[in-house]
């Protein structure tokens, strides 16, 4: 697949970004994930974040798209997401039909490409899909696809995007659902050197730890939120949220994560998963 590249708009050559992560829209818009409507519940991300106004210069979604593996989710998300007007480039989720997503997103206005490409940094697009398990793995090939992104653009820093979190996040259900290989993930990277970054959705929750240099981060959900630390499944009552990244060419990373305010997305309780 064709990399893609990109002239950041900022003058000093930071490249901006906008994550966006685990919307779990359905085909049917009235359904919903525990309480929540999230098909709404994402289109108010939307809006909020056309009224913020903010310069980025792509989109990146970090996986669970759909709820329901269907087409139609698919084209739910493309419609509501065409309103930013800005490039989207993506990965597959636990949630995902990745060989569908990669089949039908360029007529929809999605990119498919795996690799975008700047001045001063690239960001490669990984599968850690495992088809409709909640826990992620990351195949050799994967990880042959970075290093051979770091070959052909050397001297950019590099940031990987990924669905599922290489690391552990102190809540006992979700850690049974990491990245099952995430030695294997960590020590392939920090053996390219360039890696500066992994981001990641699927943990539904705000996540910024450096470990030997890397910087790992999650992004709340555009639908519903985990709650941080707990043993058993949990639901958290805080809104929706998605984050800006400025990845400036010395290789150090600005983020914000913003919220909806006036939150009306409250799950129901005392669910006990989905
Ligand atoms: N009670 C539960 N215990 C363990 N896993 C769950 C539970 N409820 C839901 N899950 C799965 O855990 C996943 C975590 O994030 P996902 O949004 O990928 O989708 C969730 C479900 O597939």
């Amino acid at each position: 697949m064709a990399p893609r590249y990109l002239t950041p708009s900022a003058n000093d050559g930071s490249v901006k970004v906008l994550q966006l992560t685990d919307c779990h829209l359905f085909a049917d818009k009235n359904k919903d994930l525990l309480g929540v409507n999230t098909y709404k519940s994402f289109d108010a991300v939307l809006n909020a974040i056309k009224a913020q106004n903010f310069d980025y210069d792509f989109i990146a979604f970090t996986g669970d798209i759909s709820q329901d593996y269907s087409v139609t989710s698919y084209e739910h998300f493309a419609k509501l997401i065409s309103f930013l007007g800005k490039p989207v480039f993506f990965l597959p989720g636990n949630h995902d039909d990745g060989p569908l997503m990669y089949r039908i997103f360029e007529d929809l206005g999605v990119n498919i490409a795996k690799n975008v490409i700047t001045p001063s940094w690239q960001f490669v697009f990984l599968n850690s899909e495992v088809y409709a398990v909640p826990h992620g793995w990351i195949e050799r090939k994967q990880l042959d696809y970075a290093a051979f992104c770091q070959k052909r653009n050397p001297e950019q820093h590099m940031a990987l995007l990924v669905h599922h979190m290489p690391m552990l996040v102190n809540s006992a259900w979700l850690d049974t659902q990491t990245m099952h290989n995430s030695d294997e993930f960590n020590t392939y990277i920090r053996r390219l050197h360039r890696v500066k970054a992994v981001i990641t959705g699927h943990i539904h929750q705000e996540f910024d730890e450096t470990v030997r240099d890397i910087r790992y981060i999650a992004t709340p959900s555009t639908s519903i939120q985990f709650m941080p630390k707990s043993n058993d499944f949990a639901l958290d009552n805080l809104a929706p949220g998605w984050r800006y990244l400025t990845f400036r060419p010395d290789g150090s990373i600005q983020t914000t994560v913003y919220r909806l305010e006036n939150n009306i997305f409250i799950p129901n309780d005392n669910v006990d998963g989905y």
